[in-house]
C-alpha cells in the first residue's frame, strides 16, 4: 500500500527527492529553499537565521552551505534534529514562549537577518482544516520573526492557498517593504503551497498585536466580505449546494442568536426567498407546514422525491439540490411570483388585444427578436472565451497552479489570479447571466458597469419570452450552470495535469475511432461533445472562437479560406452558410491529378505527329470541358493550389474572368473522402502499433480464428446495457464519469493471457542487434576462409610437382586450416616456478624449451585453484 502510494502520490520519489540524496540533503525540500535563494539572494549576505519548523533540516543544510562562516543559524522543531555542523537546534513548538525563550537565549542580543518558516501541522485530516491550522502557525512564525528580524532582514514562509491566504498577506505587506509569493519548481503542482518571501522589515517600534492575533486576522475575512450574497458564509452557502461533498467549516462561527447546529424552516422561506441557494445551503430541513405549504405539497410537481429531499437537506447531491431549485421556479411561476415572467405575460396579451398587427409586422418583429437573442449569445459567448483566455494567460505567464481539489482559491492580488473556485459563486452567477439569467441570481450584479449592462440589456431578452421559453431557460441556465462549472473544474484540472491532458486526447481519439459515423454525420458541426469538453482543448477552442470573433464576427470560417475564394466565392446553401461539403473539397487532391494528367496529354497530343489527326480537335474540346468541370470543382474547393494549376492550362476558362461566380451544380458524385481516408489510415496506424496487445484482444482474435464467436456473436456482444443508453440531455459531468466506469467486461482466457506472455518471452529472448551482428560476421569470416581454402586446394591438385600423397597431405592440412577458427593457436607457455635451483635466475631455466614465463609458486596454486573450481561447478551443472 505504502509502496503504491509513493508511486503515484505526493510522496512520488521525483527527480528532487533523487538529487537531494545524492547531495546528502535530508529533504526534498531543501530545494525549495535553494531556489527561493538564488530567486532573492537573501542567504548569501545574512550573519544570523533562525529556520523554524526545522526538521529533519533540509533547509538548515542549505543555510549552513550557503551563508558565509561564523554565521549563527538556529533550527526549532517539535521534534529534534540530528546535528548540522555550525548549526544549533533545540525542540520546541513555536507557537509556545517557551520557544521564544530559548531563542532569546540562543540569540543573546543578535537580530536575525532571516527567518525561514517551512511549517506544516501534522493533522492530515480535512484539508479546510489544515489550511486553518498552517496559517495560524504562519501568524505565529510571523510574530517570532518581527520579534527576532533585524531591519530591513528577510522573512520567508510556506503559506497554502486558503481562505486565509489574501489576509496573511495584507499582515505581511503592514510590516515589509517588500512581500512577493512565488512556488520554487521543486514545489510539486499538486500541492497548495505557496512561499511568501517578505523583504526589507520596516521594524516598527510597536506593533499592533491585532496584527499577529489569528483571531482578529482572519475573522477579518468574514467581516471585510459584503454582508448578504458575496460574504464568506454566503460562499459556504453556495459552496454546499453545487459541491455538497465537500462541506465548509464555519469559521466564523455562530450567527447573533443562533446557537443551534440543526436548523429547520418552512418551505416557504425557500420558495419566497430572495436566495433561495443560500437557504438550501444554510438549513438542515425544509417542512409544508403552514396551510399553504401543505397545499403546495398536494401539487402534482411536488413528488415525493421532492419532499424526501426537504427532509434532509445535508444528505443531498448535485442532483437533487437541482430538483429543488427547478421545483422552485415551476412553483413560482404557478404562485406568480416571478414578477419579470408575469409582466411580460400581461404585456403581450395587451399587445394582442389592442393591436390588430398585421402578418408582416409579427414576422419582423419575430425575426428582430430572434436576432438580438443571437447577438446577446454572440456577446455572451464572445466574453466567456476572453475570460477564459484572460484566465489562461495569467497562469501560464505566473507558471502557477492552484490546488486541485479544495475549490476554495481567493482571489489572490499578488500573483494576479482570478477568484476561480471549483463551483465559486462568482462562477456560478457569471454563468447563469450568460445562460439567460435567473431572476435570483440576476438580482446579484457586481459593480462592472459592463456587466450591468449586459444583464440589463438581458433582462429586456427575458421580458419579451413567453412562460415556456422563460421556464426553459431557467433550467437550461441552472444546469449549464452545474455545467459550466464542471467545465471549469476540469479546465483547471488539465492545465494542471499533464496526465489528464494525453488522457484527455487519448479519450478523443478513441471517440473518434469508434464513433466516426456519428462524427461523420455531426459535420455540420454542431458537435455537442466539443462543447462539452472542458479543459485545454476547450480553452483552445474557446481562442480560436474568440480570436474569429473578434477578427470578423460575421463570418467566423473567412479565415481559413485561401485568398483565392475571395474572387471565386464559395457555393453556399440556401441559410447562407458556406457548405460543410464545400470545405471538405478543398483538401482534396484528385483535382490536381486530373490537371496534371490532362497537361501532360495536352504536350503529348501537341507534337506534329498528331496535328492531322481527326478527333484531336474533338478531344481537345473534351478536354476543355474537363478543364470547366475541373475549374467548376476547384471553384467548390476555392484551393489555391488546384486553381493555379488550372490557370496554367491552356484553356479559355483560365481566364481571371473565370472566377466570376458559377452556380454550383447539386453533386450526386459520391466524392472520395479524404478526412474518412486519413481516418483510416490512423486507425491503421493505431492497429499497426497496437495490435494485439491486450489480453482482451487476443482472446477475442483466438476466438474468432477457432470459430468459436462469429460475426454475428460479436455484434450482438455489442448488445450490452451499457451500450443503449442515450447520452442526450446528460451532464458532461455525469456522462464522463460514465464512461470511466459504465462499461462491459470483455472476457479474457486463460490462453490468451499465456499466449501474451509467451510473445513477450520470445521478444525478451531475442538476442539484441550487436550480437547478431557479431554472429553473422563471425559466420561470414568462416565462409570466406573456407573459400579460401578450397580455391588452395584446388591449386595443390593442379600441380604437377607434387606426388599424390603430398597433395593429399597438402590438402588436408589447408582444409583443417580453412576449417579452424581464425585466430592461430596460441602456443602454450609455459609455467616456471621461481623457486629451488631457478629462485632468482636470470635467463632461460635449464630444460625449459619454447616460451616460458617465471612464476611465483602461488600463482600456480591459484591458478590450479581457480581450474579445480571451474571444474566442480561444470559437474554440479551436469544433471
Ligand atoms: C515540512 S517540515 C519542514 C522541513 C524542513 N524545512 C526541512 O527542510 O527539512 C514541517 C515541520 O514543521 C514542524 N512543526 C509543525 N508544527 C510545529 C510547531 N508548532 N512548532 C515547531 N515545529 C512544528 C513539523 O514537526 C515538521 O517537522
Amino acid at each position: 500500500m505504502g509502496k503504491a502510494q509513493k508511486k503515484t502520490g505526493k510522496g512520488r520519489l521525483d527527480k528532487y527527492y533523487k538529487l537531494a540524496k545524492e547531495q546528502g540533503y535530508r529533504a526534498r525540500s531543501a530545494f525549495k529553499l535553494i531556489q527561493l535563494n538564488k530567486k532573492y539572494s537573501f542567504l548569501e549576505s545574512a550573519r544570523c537565521c533562525i529556520d523554524l519548523c526545522a526538521a529533519p533540516g533540509g533547509w538548515l543544510q542549505v543555510a549552513s552551505k550557503t551563508m558565509p562562516a561564523n554565521s549563527l543559524i538556529v533550527g526549532v522543531d517539535l521534534v529534534a534534529i540530528k546535528p548540522i555542523p555550525r548549526v544549533s537546534t533545540f525542540a520546541a513548538d513555536i507557537t509556545t514562549t517557551h520557544c521564544r525563550n530559548l531563542l532569546r537565549g540562543e540569540l543573546k542580543d543578535w537580530k536575525a537577518d532571516v527567518v525561514l518558516h517551512d511549517g506544516a501541522p501534522n493533522v492530515g485530516t480535512a484539508w479546510v482544516q489544515d489550511a486553518y491550522s498552517q496559517s495560524e502557525l504562519v501568524l505565529m512564525s510571523l510574530k517570532l520573526a518581527v520579534e527576532f528580524l533585524t531591519k530591513g532582514g528577510t522573512f520567508v514562509t510556506k503559506v497554502f492557498r486558503s481562505v486565509d491566504y489574501n489576509n496573511l498577506i495584507w499582515v505581511f505587506n503592514q510590516l515589509f517593504g517588500k512581500v512577493e509569493a512565488t512556488k520554487p519548481p521543486s514545489s510539486r503542482n499538486v500541492s497548495a503551497e505557496i512561499f511568501v518571501v517578505c523583504r526589507d522589515f520596516h521594524a516598527p517600534k510597536t506593533i499592533d498585536p491585532k496584527f499577529l492575533d489569528p483571531k482578529h486576522v482572519f475573522k477579518d475575512l468574514a467581516a471585510s466580505a459584503p454582508t448578504g450574497d458575496k460574504g464568506s458564509n454566503a460562499n459556504n452557502v453556495q459552496a454546499n449546494v453545487f459541491q455538497p461533498e465537500k462541506k465548509r467549516r464555519r469559521r466564523d462561527g455562530y450567527g447573533d442568536g443562533d446557537y443551534t447546529l440543526f436548523k429547520a424552516v418552512g418551505v416557504a422561506d425557500f420558495v419566497r426567498a430572495d436566495d433561495a441557494i443560500a437557504v438550501l445551503g444554510s438549513v438542515n430541513r425544509m417542512a409544508f407546514e403552514t396551510e399553504e405549504e401543505k397545499e403546495w405539497a398536494a401539487l402534482d410537481i411536488t413528488t415525493t422525491d421532492v419532499k424526501a429531499n426537504f427532509d434532509d437537506l445535508k444528505v443531498l447531491g448535485k442532483g437533487d439540490f437541482k430538483t429543488l431549485l427547478k421545483w422552485r421556479t415551476a412553483l413560482r411561476e404557478e404562485l406568480g411570483l416571478d414578477v419579470k415572467t408575469k409582466h411580460a405575460d400581461e404585456l403581450t396579451e395587451v399587445v394582442e388585444i389592442t393591436q390588430d398587427v398585421d402578418e408582416d409586422e409579427q414576422i419582423q418583429q419575430e425575426l428582430e427578436r430572434l436576432n438580438a437573442e443571437a447577438s446577446a449569445r454572440t456577446k455572451r459567448e464572445r466574453r466567456r472565451a476572453n475570460e477564459v483566455k484572460q484566465r489562461t494567460i495569467q497562469r501560464m505567464q505566473l507558471q502557477m497552479t492552484a490546488p486541485l481539489d479544495i475549490g476554495l482559491e481567493q482571489t489572490d492580488p499578488t500573483l494576479a489570479l482570478g477568484s476561480e473556485d471549483v463551483f465559486d459563486l462568482g462562477d456560478a452567477e457569471r454563468g447563469l447571466r450568460k445562460k439567460g439569467g435567473v431572476s435570483d441570481f440576476a438580482d446579484r450584479d457586481d459593480d462592472e458597469s459592463d456587466e450591468e449592462a449586459e444583464s440589463e440589456e438581458e433582462s429586456e431578452e427575458e421580458e419579451v419570452l413567453d412562460t415556456d421559453e422563460e421556464r426553459e431557460r431557467k433550467t437550461q441556465a441552472l444546469e449549464g450552470d452545474l455545467d459550466g462549472l464542471y467545465d471549469a473544474y476540469r479546465e483547471r484540472l488539465a492545465e494542471r495535469d499533464a496526465k489528464f491532458k494525453v488522457k484527455e486526447a487519448r479519450q478523443k481519439n478513441k471517440e473518434r475511432e469508434e464513433w466516426r459515423g456519428i462524427q461523420e454525420a455531426k459535420s455540420d458541426g454542431s458537435d455537442d461533445e466539443g462543447d462539452e469538453e472542458g479543459g485545454w482543448d476547450e480553452m483552445q477552442k474557446a481562442k480560436t472562437r474568440n480570436d474569429d470573433s473578434s477578427s470578423d464576427d460575421s463570418d467566423s470560417d473567412e479565415g481559413e479560406v485561401p485568398k483565392v475564394s475571395r474572387k471565386r466565392p464559395r457555393p453556399v446553401e440556401g441559410d447562407g452558410k458556406p457548405s460543410k461539403k464545400v470545405r471538405l473539397l478543398t483538401k482534396l487532391e484528385e483535382p490536381k491529378t486530373v490537371s496534371r494528367t490532362s497537361r501532360a496529354t495536352d504536350v503529348w497530343f501537341s507534337q506534329d505527329l498528331f496535328a492531322d489527326i481527326d478527333g484531336l480537335s474533338e478531344e481537345g474540346e473534351e478536354g476543355d470541358e474537363d478543364s470547366e468541370d475541373e475549374d467548376t470543382e476547384s471553384q467548390f474547393g476555392g484551393d489555391e493550389e488546384v486553381s493555379s494549376s488550372s490557370k496554367g492550362r491552356v484553356s479559355p476558362l483560365s481566364d481571371e474572368d473565370d472566377f466570376e461566380v458559377v452556380p454550383q451544380e447539386p453533386d450526386d458524385t459520391e466524392m472520395w473522402d479524404v478526412e474518412g481516408e486519413n481516418e483510416d489510415e490512423a486507425k491503421q496506424n493505431h492497429i499497426r502499433k497496437h495490435g494485439l496487445l491486450t489480453a482482451e484482444a487476443v482472446t477475442l482474435a483466438q476466438q474468432l480464428v477457432n470459430r468459436q464467436k462469429t460475426k454475428t456473436d460479436l455484434i450482438n456482444d455489442g448488445f450490452t446495457r451499457y451500450s443503449l443508453n442515450s447520452k442526450d440531455d446528460l451532464p458532461s459531468w455525469f456522462l464522463d464519469d460514465e464512461s470511466k466506469h459504465y462499461m462491459a467486461n470483455i472476457p479474457i482466457t486463460k490462453e490468451a493471457v499465456s499466449a501474451l506472455r509467451a510473445k513477450q518471452r520470445a521478444l525478451d529472448a531475442r538476442p539484441i542487434k550487436k550480437v547478431a551482428e557479431a554472429k553473422a560476421r563471425k559466420k561470414f569470416k568462416a565462409a570466406q576462409r573456407l573459400e579460401k581454402a578450397m580455391k588452395k586446394a584446388e591449386g595443390v591438385t593442379q600441380t604437377d610437382d607434387m606426388t599424390e600423397r603430398e597433395k593429399a597431405q597438402q590438402v588436408e592440412k589447408l582444409m583443417r586450416k580453412g576449417l579452424s577458427k581464425g585466430k592461430k593457436d596460441k602456443k602454450e607457455v609455459k609455467l616456471v616456478v621461481a623457486k629451488g635451483a631457478n629462485r632468482g635466475l636470470k635467463g632461460r631455466p635449464k630444460g625449459v624449451k619454447g616460451r616460458y614465463t617465471m612464476v611465483d609458486s602461488r600463482m600456480k596454486k591459484e591458478l590450479r585453484a581457480k581450474r579445480r573450481k571451474e571444474k566442480e561447478i561444470k559437474k554440479r551443472k551436469r544433471p
